[in-house]
């Protein structure tokens, strides 16, 4: 190794003490009272005390008859016990009932089971009369009947911190009659993608144009994780528009986090660099492949606000691979939201090579089958390969002192796709 190389490896820095720095960036969970309809995906801040029972009240569990069970002992289908059907209880019948004895209530499933009563025996079991009722079926006490506080009683615990909102869990909270629920907020991130060369998807291209596509991808990529993320037109490669539009945007929206994506390697018009440059914003090489280019740090606002700023390189993988590796654990750990994709070991199907001193995420497809966990590396190592990274399902992690690895080696690999 030459003086030169040893000063560049010396000057990289390594990929975990990036994710410090960077996490260090990200904020802390913020609690916030959501509506239940609009919570799905989101972690509750607090348990869930129930203030109702579920059911609110006694009710019946088909469609049929309340009726005194002792009164349909012996009841057979050749030999019925009649009784007169003195009212109906449709679902949603709010006034209360009394069943008197010697009579049954035809009852609709959930509506209220009327005082006295303590079985409801199935139509299918009856003639279906409505003004008197043949049974031909004895039911046991309880029959048909669901208890109030059967499902949960008022005062349990419902759902507990930490909890995510699924489905069911707001279906749950709605039968609990609640509307608004404590949850950790979705960080809001402006997502920036910089470059005189980018135009629209959808847009003809000129000679040496190319179509966006790191600001939509960004976009995804923390929707998936639980964020509220919007990508800000691009931005030409001019320092004074650049923070004039961030400045703009930072004085009408809150914004947790901004994200850039190009712009910061040595080229003579890295607007992202030239703009962010000072005591707030560090810009640093991290031992890494793809994604070694990085800058974090705080863009101070015209407004004076300071916002943390993460900035990815503008190479598609690389900002795709940065944001796996550095942003997604800490943007799901300030909402609450569980972090850390699986890890496993798989078995290499082809040999590789990585660069020396850096550590190497290689896309590849995991196959698990009865002859093992395999992995097959896809795709040239160079970081504008998108079309690998869309089928990729993990990354190959390569630590940084491995410079090849022989087909048949273990390797440690993540999985990206859930
Ligand atoms: N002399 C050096 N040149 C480069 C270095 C270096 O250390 N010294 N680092 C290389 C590495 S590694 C990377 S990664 C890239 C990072 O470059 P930038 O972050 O400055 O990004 P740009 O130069 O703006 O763009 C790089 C590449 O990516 C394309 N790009 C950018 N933004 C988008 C977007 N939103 N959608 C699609 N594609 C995008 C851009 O057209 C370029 O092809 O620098 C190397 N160079
Ligand atoms: O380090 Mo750059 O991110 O490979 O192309």
């Amino acid at each position: 190794m030459t003086g030169a190389d040893t000063a560049q490896q010396n000057a990289l820095r390594p990929v975990d003490e990036h994710r410090r720095r960077v996490a260090g960036l990200i904020p802390a969970p913020r609690v916030v009272e959501m509506a239940v309809d609009q919570a799905l995906g989101r972690v509750l801040a607090d348990d869930v005390i129930a203030p109702q029972s579920l059911p609110g009240f006694d009710n019946s569990a088909m469609d049929g008859y309340a009726v005194r069970a002792a009164e349909t002992i012996g009841a057979t289908t050749e030999s019925p016990v009649a009784l007169p059907v003195t009212a109906d209880i449709p679902a949603g019948r709010t006034d209360e009932l009394t069943l008197e004895p010697g009579a049954a209530h035809r009852i609709m499933t959930g509506a209220p089971m009327p005082a006295g009563a303590d079985a409801v025996i199935p139509v299918e079991r009856t003639d279906g009369g409505t003004t008197r009722v043949a049974i031909g079926a004895q039911v046991s006490v309880g029959a048909s009947v669901r208890r109030a506080g059967s499902d949960i009683e008022a005062g349990e615990v419902a759902l507990r911190a930490g909890a995510t909102v699924t489905a069911p869990v707001i279906g749950l909270l709605c039968a609990l009659g609640l509307a608004h629920v404590r949850v950790y907020a979705p960080i809001s991130v402006v997502v920036l993608s910089t470059g005189s060369e980018l135009v629209t998807p959808g847009t003809p291209l000129r000679h040496g144009q190319i179509h966006e596509s790191n600001g939509p991808m960004l976009v995804a990529a923390l929707t998936e994780a639980g964020a509220d993320a919007t990508a800000i037109h691009f931005v030409p490669d001019d320092v004074a528009a650049f923070r004039a539009r961030l400045d703009e945007i930072i004085a009408t929206t809150r914004v947790d986090l901004i994200l850039t994506s190009g712009g910061v390697s040595a080229g003579a018009y890295e607007v992202v660099k030239d703009a962010l440059t000072g005591p707030d914003v560090e810009f640093v090489k991290v031992a890494m492949q793809p994604g070694m280019p990085q800058g974090s740090g705080h863009y101070r606002a015209a407004n004076g606000t300071r916002v943390p700023i993460v900035t990815l390189p503008g190479n598609p993988v690389s900002a795709q691979v940065s944001f796996e590796v550095f942003l997604r654990d800490p943007v799901r750990a300030s909402m609450g939201l569980a972090t850390g994709r699986p890890r496993i070991t798989a078995e290499l199907t082809t040999g590789l090579s990585s660069p020396k001193g850096k550590r190497q995420f290689r896309r590849g497809i995991v196959v698990a089958d009865e002859q093992g966990t395999r992995v097959e590396p896809i795709g040239p190592p160079s970081s504008h390969h998108i079309r690998f990274m869309a089928s990729a399902n993990a990354l190959i992690d390569v630590a940084a002192d491995v410079e090849t690895l022989a087909a048949g080696t273990p390797v440690e690999v993540m999985l990206i796709s859930e």
